[in-house]
């Protein structure tokens, strides 16, 4: 089943409703004419004279989430709804509950940055929480193949913009909170403040997982939810005796009086929260712990979180860092292990947050030997203007600029000698880089992959 109105011009067929949207950037009201050429009958829209009939109402965007919550909302209600919010740590965390509901035989979809997955399906994403219409289509696509749980991403930006209209969440996480987008929120706390709008969401008396070793957490303990708190403090889940290689983490952890000792495949310390908020979320929908963690041996990082390549003896790590407590996450994770150099290639996005671009710049190369600041998605900018805003403050000299990504990539494998890490941050799953003159294909695993190629690894 599909939503019956049309949001998007080129997505209409003859006999069909369009509803013009207001967004950011472009405004659904200078498509309505294209919508009336692909057969569109009638015309809901905020102001205007057109061919069809036409229904005028104030705001169209009210108009769309009140008809998506009466007309549909009741077919989906009896999905379980799991969402995560936080700065980092979203996708990892709900990947992480797919995949252990999948092992437990739970028919359970995914959607984020990465896609929409449910089954064997598996469609891309433009949005880590795309806009309202979108999100209830695939809440009954999902609802059609028989989904069960539904774990997503919810976004600051999807909270902001009310993206989640009228769903209710039977269990919320929150990750962590740090500096993204200041350019859309303006300030941390109206940043905070979108995302404490998902706790308000849940249905009474149901799951809310904490990082309590977030400086924001108590913005997110809200007196109606059933409040659980992870921390190596004195949460309700307590983490102890954490050791780490660059295969692996152990750690052992206690929960209501109980103790429990386990491994993971995976680096960072961050990556043992976003575990154990899986792990709680999947428990408390009605699973053992003890049985959760038998399938550990199988779960893996999403592709481009610390996604390991080795070279000789040196390791290569790609990494989806895009802010500065990811960086400084991961970098501080390679320092744990390493036993020679640390080299790291970075740059930061155009047309997003220019505020963290130096104190990224400042992070990489105090936990680096050796930076070399390069493009990742410089957008609509010019490349060179961004690596000037990261490098500007810059007094040492580890570092170096080569503004081609791919070059970057070619001198930072030259460079590495034995036990040394190279670590490429920022781009993690991306097959793509947006420049000025529109998306190509480019992933740092198949660079990387190249030049093991050529010489002949
Ligand atoms: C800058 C920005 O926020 N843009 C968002 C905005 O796009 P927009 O203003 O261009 O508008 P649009 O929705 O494409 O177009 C307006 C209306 O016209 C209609 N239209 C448009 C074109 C056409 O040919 N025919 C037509 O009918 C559209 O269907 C829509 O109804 O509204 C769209 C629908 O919600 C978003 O997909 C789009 O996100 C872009 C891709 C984006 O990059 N957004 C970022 C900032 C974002 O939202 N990121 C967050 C979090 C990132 C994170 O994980 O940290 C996310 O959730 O992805
Ligand atoms: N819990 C965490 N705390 C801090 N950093 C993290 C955490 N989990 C992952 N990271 C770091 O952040 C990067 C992005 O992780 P992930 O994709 O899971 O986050 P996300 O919240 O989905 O990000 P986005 O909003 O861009 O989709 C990882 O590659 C890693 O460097
Ligand atoms: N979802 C994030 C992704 C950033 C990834 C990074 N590679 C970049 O392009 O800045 C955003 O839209 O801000
Ligand atoms: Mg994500």
């Amino acid at each position: 089943m599909e939503v019956a109105l049309k949001t998007d011009s080129r997505k209409v067929k003859p006999g069909d409703t369009f509803i013009a949207i207001p967004n950011v950037i472009r405004d659904g009201h200078d498509y309505i004419e294209q919508a009336i050429k692909n057969g569109a009958s009638r015309v809901i829209a905020e102001h205007g004279n057109y061919s069809v009939e036409t229904i005028t109402v104030k705001s169209t965007r009210e108009y769309l989430k009140d008809y998506l919550y009466k007309n549909y909302y009741p077919l989906i209600k009896d999905i379980k709804l799991i969402g995560i919010t936080g700065t980092n740590g979203k996708t990892t965390t709900c990947l992480m509950i797919y995949q252990i509901l999948k092992m437990l035989k739970q028919n359970v979809a995914y959607m984020g940055t990465v896609g929409f997955y449910y089954g064997d399906v598996k469609k891309p994403m433009v949005n880590t929480t795309p806009d309202v219409d979108v999100l209830y289509n695939m809440l009954l696509e999902a609802k059609d193949h028989g989904v069960e749980y539904f774990v997503m991403e919810v976004s600051s930006h999807a909270l902001d913009k009310e993206r989640i209209y009228g769903l209710e969440f039977d269990e919320v996480a929150f990750s962590n909170l740090t500096q993204d987008h200041l350019d859309y929120h303006k300030t941390i706390e109206n940043y905070a403040n979108a995302k404490r709008k998902l706790f308000e969401k849940t249905r009474n008396e149901k799951i809310a997982i904490i990082n309590g070793d977030d400086p924001y957490y108590q913005h997110f303990i809200l007196p109606e939810n059933n409040n659980i708190v992870i921390s190596d403090k004195d949460g309700d889940l307590k983490i102890e005796d954490v050791c780490f290689s660059h295969l692996g983490t152990t750690f052992k952890f206690s929960y209501l009086n109980k103790n429990y000792e386990t491994s993971l495949n995976m680096v960072g310390r961050y990556n043992i929260y976003n575990y154990l908020t899986a792990l709680l979320l999947v428990h408390r929908l009605g699973f053992a712990i003890d049985d959760i963690l038998l399938l550990n041996d199988k779960l893996k990082t999403p592709s481009g979180r610390m996604e390991l390549i080795k070279y000789g003896t040196n390791s290569i790590f790609v990494d989806y860092a895009h802010t500065p407590d990811a960086v400084k996450n991961v970098l501080i994770s390679a320092e744990e292990f390493k036993n020679g150099r640390i080299i790291t290639i970075i740059g930061c996005g155009g047309n997003r947050d220019p505020l963290k671009r130096p104190i990224m710049g400042r992070i990489a190369v105090e936990h680096s030997d050796y930076v070399i600041f390069t493009s990742d998605n410089p957008r609509k900018e010019e490349p060179e203007d961004i690596l000037n805003d990261i490098t500007v403050d810059l007094t040492s000299d580890n570092f170096e600029v080569i503004v081609d990504r791919h070059d970057a990539i070619v001198k930072g494998m030259d460079l590495l000698n034995n036990n040394d890490i190279l670590m490429i941050l920022g781009k993690g799953h991306e097959d793509y880089q947006e420049t000025k003159t529109g998306k190509r294909h480019f992933s740092d695993q198949e660079e990387v992959l190249k030049y093991l190629e050529i010489k002949g690894l």
